[in-house]
C-alpha cells in the first residue's frame, strides 16, 4: 500500500527520513502514528525508527538530545520541532511484566517491529509513502480486529499492559479482539495485578472513553479481569460495571470526569469508601474532587434538591452529562437544568452584603459569629426566601439580632 498524501506532520519530517537514508541507513515512520494515517484519523505524535544506533543519529545532525539513549531513543531538533529517533531494537528480557530488562539494538526492520504488540502497532512507513506490513496489519484493519504479533500469549507476558491496550484500542477503534489474542487475555489476566496502577489507569480511562467503551468493558469482565483492576477487589461487582458497560454502549466518548463518575460515582459507596477506591486508581485531584461532589447525587437521585444544586453548582455540567449517559428521566435532568439557571447566586461571594459590610453597619463581629450570619443569608437567597439585594438582606440580619436578642 502507498500513501500518496501525507498529514502535515510527517511531511515536515520527511527530510529527517531523508538525511538518515542520505547517510547511508535505513529510517521509518512507525507505531501509532502509521495506524492512524491510514485510518484516516489525526495522529498525535510522530515516532522514527531507524537503523542507525544513537551515536551515529548524534553525527548525522547538529542539534539533537539524548532523550532515552539507554533505550536508544535520540531527539533531533529540527526548525524548532524535536523528533525522537529509535533505534532498532529488540526487548527480549522482560523480567517484570513491564519494562524491558535488556533493549539489544539491531540493524533490521523486521525485528524491531516483531517486538510491537499488535499487528495495527506495526507498520512501517518510508519516506515515499510506501506502508511496510509484515504482519498483515492492513487485513486486520480492514476486519476490524486487535491481534497480538506473532503469539499473543509472548507478547503479554513481554508485557502485561499490553492486555488493557488491546482493550483500549478495541475501544477506540470499534474493534473486536481476535480469538487467540483474546484467550491469551483471559490466561494471562492476573499479571495485571503486578503493573504499576498508574499505566492501568491511563490505558482503562482511554478504554472508557473509547467510542466503544461498553462493549470492551463486557469484555473485560467476560475475560475475567475485574479482580486485577485497582481498587478494593470485590467491592466493584461484576452487576456494577456491566451496569456501566450497558450506559456506556454506542455513546460518544465522554471527557474524563463523566466516565469516572459513572464507574465509581454512581456505585453508592459512602463517602470515605468512595474517596478510597479514587485514591487506588491514583486519579488527579481535579478528577477525585469531581466524582467525590456528584457520586453521591449520582446513587440517589431524589437527593437532588435546590440546596445541592447550589452546592455543587461547579459540578453541574458533568452531572447532567452524567445522569443523561445513566438514562435518568429528562424531567430530572431539565428540572436540575432549569434551577441551575435560576439560581440567584453561585456562591457566597455574590452575596449583596459581605461579611464587611455586616461588620460596618454593626451587624455582626469578626470571628465564628459572622460566619453563622453569612450562611443564614446565603441560604435564605439560595432557597428564595430574601431577595439578594443590600436593603432585604439588612433587614432579615436586623429581624434576626432582633429575634435572637
Ligand atoms: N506496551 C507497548 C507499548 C507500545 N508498543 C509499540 O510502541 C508504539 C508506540 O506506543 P505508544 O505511543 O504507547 O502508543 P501508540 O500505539 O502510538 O498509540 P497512541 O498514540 O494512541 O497512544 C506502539 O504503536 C507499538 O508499536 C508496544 O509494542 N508495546
Amino acid at each position: 500500500m502507498k500513501l500518496e498524501l501525507l498529514p502535515s506532520e510527517l511531511t515536515a519530517a520527511k527530510p529527517i527520513l531523508k538525511q538518515i537514508n542520505r547517510a547511508g541507513f535505513q529510517a521509518y515512520f512507525v507505531g501509532g502514528c502509521v495506524r492512524d494515517i491510514i485510518l484516516g484519523k489525526p495522529i498525535h505524535d510522530v515516532d522514527i525508527a531507524s537503523s542507525a544506533y544513537p551515536e551515529e543519529i548524534k553525527k548525522i545532525f547538529k542539534k539533537t538530545v539524548d532523550t532515552g539513549i539507554q533505550h536508544g531513543t535520540v531527539m533531533v531538533l529540527d526548525h524548532g520541532e524535536g523528533y525522537e529517533i529509535t533505534t532498532f531494537r529488540t526487548e527480549s528480557t522482560y523480567t517484570d511484566f513491564r519494562r524491558p530488562d535488556q533493549v539489544a539494538f539491531v540493524r533490521s526492520l523486521s525485528e524491531d517491529l516483531k517486538r510491537r504488540d499488535f499487528t495495527i502497532n506495526a507498520f512501517a512507513l518510508d519516506e515515499d509513502g510506501q506502508v511496510i506490513d509484515y504482519f498483515d496489519g492492513l487485513t486486520d484493519l480492514a476486519n476490524r480486529q486487535i491481534r497480538a504479533v506473532g503469539l499473543a500469549k509472548e507478547r503479554f507476558t513481554e508485557d502485561a499492559l499490553r492486555m488493557m491496550r488491546a482493550l483500549r484500542f478495541a475501544a477506540q477503534l470499534d474493534f473486536q479482539i481476535e480469538d487467540q489474542t483474546l484467550a491469551a487475555l483471559v490466561e494471562l489476566g492476573p499479571n495485571l495485578a503486578k503493573i504499576a496502577v498508574e499505566r492501568i489507569r491511563v490505558e482503562f480511562e482511554k478504554m472508557l472513553q473509547g467510542l466503544a467503551a461498553g462493549s470492551a468493558l463486557k469484555i473485560l469482565v467476560e475475560a475475567g479481569l475485574l479482580p486485577y483492576l485497582p481498587g478494593e477487589t470485590g467491592l466493584m461487582t461484576e452487576a456494577d460495571v456491566l451496569r456501566v458497560a450497558n450506559q456506556l454502549e454506542r455513546k460518544q466518548p465522554q471527557s474524563e470526569q463523566v466516565v469516572w463518575a459513572l464507574y465509581l460515582g454512581q456505585q453508592g459507596f459512602d463517602g470515605p469508601t468512595l474517596q478510597s477506591q479514587l485514591r487506588q486508581w491514583k486519579l488527579s485531584k481535579e478528577v477525585m474532587q469531581t466524582v467525590l461532589a456528584v457520586g453521591p447525587l449520582l446513587a440517589n437521585v431524589n437527593q437532588i434538591d435546590r440546596w445541592a444544586i447550589y452546592e455543587h453548582n461547579a459540578y453541574v455540567r458533568t452531572l447532567l452529562e452524567t445522569l443523561t449517559i445513566m438514562g435518568v428521566d429528562q424531567s430530572v435532568t431539565e428540572r436540575i437544568q432549569k434551577t441551575y439557571d435560576s439560581l440567584p447566586i453561585y456562591s457566597m461571594k455574590d452575596l449583596a452584603l459581605s461579611g464587611g459590610d455586616l461588620i460596618a453597619a454593626g451587624l455582626a463581629q469578626p470571628g465564628p459569629d459572622l460566619g453563622v450570619v453569612l450562611k443564614k443569608m446565603e441560604q435564605a437567597v439560595v432557597l428564595g426566601q430574601v431577595d439578594n439585594t443590600k436593603e432585604a438582606l439588612t433587614t432579615l440580619v436586623e429581624e434576626q439580632t432582633y429575634g435572637n436578642s
